[in-house]
């Protein structure tokens, strides 16, 4: 671990309890029966303690997708070529790809961030070039990312949550872009849970059976030879063990997305997780920051069969199950609606106070 990455094992921010207190008070005073809004009440009250304000907002969201391909699909575990992660890139800043609308519905900022792609791409004014190599190296043959490669994106996550936190965004979504980088995740994901391969491996972008079954066995070589290589190198290395393992199995994209979280937390900036990939990070960023879970919300459970576990791991729910499995910050994107009708429900809901000054038909507050 470098000094320019020490802040990733700083803890994170507290929550600011009393004004979760606060906003409970007054939830307690809406003119509804307790607890009848249900998950909703409870999301304004984590965002009113993030945030620090009894009537919290979720109007300005920054999206920040991470782009970077995996050396690992040389292996055959992706259903579609590296090249379309740069495709996908173009297509993003074309205002084409499920995020971009989603974007644009939502009236978020987005920003795009490559870290680097197999195939090479022209600049473009909407993508931030980050380049850190093209792509990281085949995890299942030897580490995904020198260590210095991997302090790198997590500082490039780092400088995208501080830079949404310039910007003044009340919500922070990390996205990715990057084929193969299911695989890559499972791989962290197996590491850190110590769990096998076939726990958190699944089709991705859409392999067969018979595809899942090889990801599953590269996986397991690459854990294997994870698990040697941490053998080897000595206890007092200086890396903490999360570290090691993301520069070992991970992707720049899911580094730089750890790195965010990491940096939202410490910062005070709600995130909102998308689905597999996302949480994986965001397991990354608890086992870094201690903490750092209180900063998170659960957006949408993924198709993709090992989110359930990683889930699990990180203790959260989410509010949506649309069998969405994109990627890119789409579930995420996808729940805001959700969260800016929780802040607006409690925000501007009459109490049972105000409704009788209103003169509207007298209320009973509950006994
Ligand atoms: C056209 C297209 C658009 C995407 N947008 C997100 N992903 C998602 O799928 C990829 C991960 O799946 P795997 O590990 O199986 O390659 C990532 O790029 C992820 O963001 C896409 C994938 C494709 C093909
Ligand atoms: O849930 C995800 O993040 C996901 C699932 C499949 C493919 N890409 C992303």
């Amino acid at each position: 671990m470098t000094a320019s990455t020490h802040w990733v094992c700083t803890p994170a921010a507290e929550l600011d309890a009393a004004m979760g207190r606060a906003a409970a008070a007054r939830q307690a005073q809406l003119t509804k029966p307790p607890g009848a809004l249900g998950r909703l009440e409870e999301v304004a009250l984590r965002l009113a303690a993030m945030q620090g304000r009894e009537r919290p907002s979720v109007e300005r969201v920054r999206i920040c997708v991470f782009a970077a391909d995996n050396g690992v699909v040389e292996e055959g575990v992706s259903a579609f070529p590296p090249s379309v992660t740069m495709q996908m890139v173009m297509n993003m800043a074309a205002g084409g790809a499920a995020i971009s609308v989603l974007a644009l519905a939502l009236e978020a900022d987005i920003e795009l961030v490559n870290l680097g792609t197999a195939t090479p791409m022209s600049p473009h004014p909407a993508v931030r070039d980050a380049t850190i190599a093209p792509g990281s190296a085949n995890l299942a043959r030897g580490p995904a990312m020198t260590d210095a490669q991997c302090d790198q994106a997590l500082a490039q996550g780092r400088a995208a949550a501080l830079r949404a936190i310039d910007a003044g965004a009340e919500l922070f979504i990390g996205g990715e872009m990057g084929i193969g980088n299911t695989t890559a995740s499972a791989a962290v994901a197996c590491a850190l849970l110590e769990q096998p391969a076939a726990a958190l491996v699944g089709p991705g972008t859409g392999l067969d059976s018979a595809g899942v079954k090889h990801k599953q066995r590269v996986v397991a070589r690459a854990l294997e030879r994870h698990r040697r290589a941490a053998q080897a190198t000595p206890p007092d290395a200086g890396r903490p063990a999360p570290a090691a393992v993301l520069a070992s199995l991970g992707g720049f994209d899911v580094a730089a997305l750890a790195g965010a979280y990491v940096a939202c937390a410490q910062r005070r900036l709600p995130v909102l997780l998308d689905g597999f990939i996302s949480s994986v990070a965001a397991l990354v960023a608890v086992r870094l920051c201690p903490g750092a879970a209180d900063w998170m919300l659960f957006s949408h459970a993924s198709a993709e069969p090992g989110h359930a576990l990683v889930l699990q791991a990180l203790g959260g729910v989410p509010l949506l199950d649309l069998e969405m499995r994109l990627g890119e910050g789409s579930g995420a994107a996808t729940a805001v609606p959700l969260l800016r009708l929780a802040c607006r429900l409690h925000g501007d809901m009459a109490t049972f106070a105000e409704a009788g000054v209103k003169g509207q038909a007298p209320l009973s507050a509950p006994q």
